[in-house]
């Protein structure tokens, strides 16, 4: 790019742009490809950062071969030799796969290096034979690029032949100083066939144009895209610009060797030249980048405007485009035509000048650098027709909407907008007198007709999800009715009970929940009385599912699953009357319903001295009233009451450490059976490889179900065991007050959030010590991570991702109750070496399932989302490494009954993230408090 120092900044810049990783995660990149451009380096860390995390950024890729070709070879190159140059070239280039052989071009290529350059390149293929031997050793499935093997191969032969640069990659990979990189295939997306432009046949992975990948490099790096070239020699780059036909870059990507005609003075074109009816023609003559907010007044032409100009508007800054108007544009593409033409007749002049017609064949005749600016001018007028539909322009500073005060607007958008406001306005107000409710529960909820629509859709949907979990839940009632029963020989052998009975055990000490739970009907009655009726029927739906199937044998469990069945919590309003229907009695048993194979659950079996009639009949007014399923009742009232039901629920009166599995939950004698789900992890030593998620980014991957039913209950436990102990489960705080919506332990070392840092001790807290990681946990984490790695490389998701190896000195749990949440956020506490390294955070799921939602920014509207479940492995290291995550949704009883009734655990889910503090294995030494 003419004037642009090509330097570790301006990589970052380019990759930033095309891969759109993190800034962090590309700064390393760009240091390694530094490392990896000192001369006789080592690439194999860049070589591995290519295959692990790059396959799918083949303009990435083209980037990083172009920067380390030096511009001198690159250059000549592209004035070019003749035949061949480009096929040496090829056979150097990275590209989008990898893992080739010894492709016929490099021997080629080699064949024609410089004497004193062969013995850097020998040792590079020394190198590049013992990787070949390794993958030799792999069994086909695991290389996952052997198929683009063939491709480099063919690609780098097909460059060999046609003679000429062949793209932006081969051009630019055309020095000679014996690095070898034909194990990838070359990127030749933009070759034109003339002169210096074969085209590179077989590597291709994207077409010309098509791909994201393409465009963002086209957008990013140097103007418009290549035309298939018209011919001309290699002496043609002189005057066509640099890429020897093939290339992306235009005539201002001069890196010293092709002077732009922009760096004429203005006067070159005389006053009457193509720029400045180029800018006359522009609809408006001040026109500011909103990438930068640099000015472009083109009523005085420039250097540098004339440069934007030619460029298609491509601000000379920052890079970004600026979508340039034209009042005619056939006149404009006119001038643009007289400018380019001007422009190239004066580059062949220069080129000429300078270069003393050194260019090969074809050198710098008049009619070469004829040719090459016809076909020079014919690609920017093409560019420019189409560089409105190429362009997005997203500018979330706008002061678009200040319509009397945005200095941008003509009168006549002003007064366009001004319409359009009063219409919206008109609009609005029609809108609020068609409103039909307002709710207002517990102070906090209004709802629009359209929310109602959207909500009924929602409920439906839900409606149908608590109909299979309730028939589940029904199941696992129903188990746990016959294990409890005839004294065990349920499906974890005999021994499996419960001491105590959540509903009623947790009734006696803490409260008549059955009485809390009339409460919080009664006022929901109330609530609904005191809508108007029409209201009251437009509402009902959106809190009122009335999918009333599955509760099969368990329906009976309706009222404990709402009320009762969080024996040992509050809720509902305080204070309020207890109704008739539900007063006394110790809550729900039989309650299959909501609570499942928990505390309701276990009640089911055994005689508690709750009283089925009455539950029934707290289950009947439900279900009469208001359509409820068994499930429904706990979930619904706590949508009714703004989520307050559940929080409350799950706000336990907490003396002494927090319990994950509460004694009143656990059961009595110790778990032995065998898991009967087995892993889908592979027996040690090899077997089967677990399947990725597809279609997650690059750097991130989940394996469903990955810890055994054995392995979560371990899990579980140990967890359970040190939580209770010094250090263990507390609610942190950050430093404004707000607490977190868990309870959270750390292990290895303390993450205080007041500060965002790493302890030695819970300073701010109790000043306790957190626990250290226990080895097993640490094997663990070794072994999910090769299985991650493993279930990646045989492309479960089209990420080939391969995580560095990580030593966890730090293992965060959370535990979030069914209300419980984390907030958007990006885990980046550990040193900056860890982060830049990409480092992995495993993260291991158990009990409830959540809704994990991640994007590459806090924005939760633009975050994709993704449900983790007991058993889940997920994974994201690499370019992932800093993206942003969060917890938005426990899902109420979706545990597995089996873990639930080895452990005990209480309603929830539980979260393990392992992770590395520091980049280098860790010492024995952490931070300092
Ligand atoms: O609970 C989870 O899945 C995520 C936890 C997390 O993001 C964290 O602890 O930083
Ligand atoms: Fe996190």
């Amino acid at each position: 790019m003419a004037g642009q120092k090509r330097d570790a900044k301006w990589l970052k810049e380019q990759l930033s742009r095309v891969l759109g990783w993190d800034e962090m995660i590309v700064e390393a990149l760009v240091d390694t490809v530094m490392r990896a451009a000192a001369p006789g380096a080592d690439r194999s860390e860049l070589d591995e950062m290519v295959q692990n995390f790059m396959a799918d950024s083949p303009a990435g890729i083209a980037l990083i071969n172009d920067f380390l070709a030096p511009p001198s070879t690159a250059a000549s190159a592209a004035r070019g030799s003749g035949a061949g140059g480009g096929g040496a070239a090829a056979a150097k280039s990275y590209a989008a796969s990898a893992s080739s052989s010894n492709p016929p071009a490099a021997a080629a290529a080699a064949g024609r290096q410089q004497p004193q350059q062969q013995h850097r390149q020998q040792q590079h293929q020394q190198q590049q034979q013992q990787q070949q031997q390794q993958l030799r050793q792999q069994p086909q499935q695991q290389r996952p690029n052997a198929g683009s093997a063939a491709a480099a191969r063919t690609s780098a032969a097909a460059a060999a032949g046609s003679g000429g640069g062949t793209s932006a990659a081969a051009a630019a990979a055309a020095n000679d100083d014996g690095d070898d990189f034909s194990r990838f295939v070359v990127d030749d997306r933009a070759g034109g066939p003339g002169g210096g432009g074969g085209r590179a046949g077989g590597g291709s992975r994207s077409k010309p144009g098509s791909s994201r990948d393409l465009q963002a490099l086209e957008a990013s790096a140097v103007g418009p895209p290549e035309k298939p070239g018209a011919g001309g020699g290699d002496g043609a780059a002189a005057g066509g610009g640099g890429g020897g036909g093939g290339k992306v870059l235009g005539m201002f990507k001069a890196g010293g060797r092709i002077k732009s005609p922009a760096a004429k003075p203005v006067g070159v074109r005389g006053p009457d030249g193509g720029a400045l009816a180029l800018a006359a023609s522009l609809e408006r003559q001040v026109i500011n980048c909103l990438g930068c907010g640099k000015i472009y007044d083109c009523r005085s032409v420039t250097n540098d405007i004339l440069r934007f100009l030619d460029r298609g508007g491509v601000c000379t800054f920052c890079g970004d485009t600026v979508p340039l108007s034209y009042k005619d544009r056939r006149k404009a593409a006119e001038a643009a035509a007289e400018a380019v033409e001007a422009a190239a007749a004066a580059a062949a002049v220069i080129a000429r000048e300078g270069d003393g017609g050194g260019g090969g064949a074809a050198g710098g005749t008049e009619d070469a650098a004829t040719a090459a600016a016809r076909a020079f001018k014919d690609r920017l007028v093409e560019y420019d027709r189409n560089a409105a539909k190429r362009t997005t322009v997203i500018d979330d500073q706008s002061d678009f909407f200040e319509i009397d005060t945005n200095a941008w607007l003509t009168d006549q958008e002003r007064e366009e907008l001004r319409r359009r406001r009063r219409l919206e306005e008109e609009a609005e107000a029609a809108r609020r007198k068609r409103l039909t409710v307002t709710i207002d529960l517990i102070g906090r909820k209004v709802v629009l007709d359209e929310d109602v629509r959207k909500a009924e859709e929602a409920a439906a949907a839900a409606a149908a999800e608590r109909a299979a979990a309730a028939a589940k839940a029904a199941a696992a009632a129903e188990a746990l009715r016959n294990t409890d029963g005839d004294g065990g020989g349920g499906a974890y052998g005999s021994g499996v009970s419960f001491s105590g009975n959540a509903l009623s055990g947790s009734a006696a000490s803490h409260g008549p929940t059955a009485e809390q739970l009339a409460a919080a009907l009664d006022s929901l009655r109330r609530m609904k009385a005191s809508l108007n009726p029409a209201v009251a029927a437009t509402a009902a739906p959106l809190f009122l599912p009335t999918a009333a199937t599955g509760g099969g044998a368990a329906a009976g469990g309706a009222a404990a699953a709402g009320g009762a069945g969080g024996g040992s919590k509050r809720f509902g309003p305080a204070g309020a009357a207890p109704a008739a229907a539900a007063a006394g009695g110790g809550g729900g048993a039989g309650a299959g319903g909501a609570k499942g194979g928990r505390g309701g659950a276990s009640a089911a079996g055994r005689p508690t001295g709750h009283q089925p009639r009455r539950h029934e009949r707290v289950q009947h007014d439900l279900g009469a009233e208001f359509g409820f399923d068994a499930f429904g009742a706990e979930v619904a009232l706590d949508e009714l009451m703004g989520g307050a039901l559940l929080a409350a629920a799950d706000e336990q009166q907490q003396d002494g450490p927090y319990d994950i599995c509460p004694p009143d939950m656990a059961p009595s004698t110790s778990y032995s059976g065998a898991a009967k789900a087995p892993s889908q992890r592979p027996a040690a030593g090899g077997g089967a490889v677990p399947k990725a998620v597809p279609g997650l980014p690059p750097g991130v991957v989940l394996l469903k179900g990955y810890l055994s039913l054995d392995e979560q209950i371990r899990i579980v436990r140990q967890i359970r065991e040190l939580g209770l102990g010094p250090g263990g489960f507390y609610v942190p705080s950050y430093k404004t007050g707000g607490r977190l919506n868990l309870q959270m332990m750390c292990l290895g070392l303390h993450w205080e959030p007041r500060t965002s840092k790493y302890e030695a001790v819970r300073s701010s807290y109790d000043g306790a010590t957190p626990p250290p990681i226990p080895p097993w946990f640490v094997e663990l984490c070794r072994r999910c991570l090769e299985a991650a790695s493993a279930a990646a490389a045989t492309g479960g998701g089209g990420d080939r991702s391969r995580f560095p190896l990580l030593h966890p000195d730090i293992c965060l749990a959370n535990f979030y109750e069914r209300s419980g949440r984390l907030g958007m956020h990006q885990d980046k506490d550990e040193m900056p070496d860890s982060l830049r390294a990409g480092l992995p955070v495993v993260s291991l799921s158990l009990g409830d399932a959540a809704d994990f939602l991640y994007g590459s920014s806090r924005d939760v509207e633009a975050a994709r989302s993704v449900r983790l479940e007991s058993g889940d492995l997920l994974v994201f290291g690499g370019p992932a490494r800093m993206m942003f995550h969060s917890v938005a949704k426990v899902h109420p009883n979706t545990a597995p009954p089996e873990l639930l009734r080895a452990t005990g655990l209480r309603p929830g889910r539980l979260n393990l993230t392992f992770r590395q503090y520091r980049g280098a294995a860790p010492s024995s030494s952490g931070p300092t408090s």
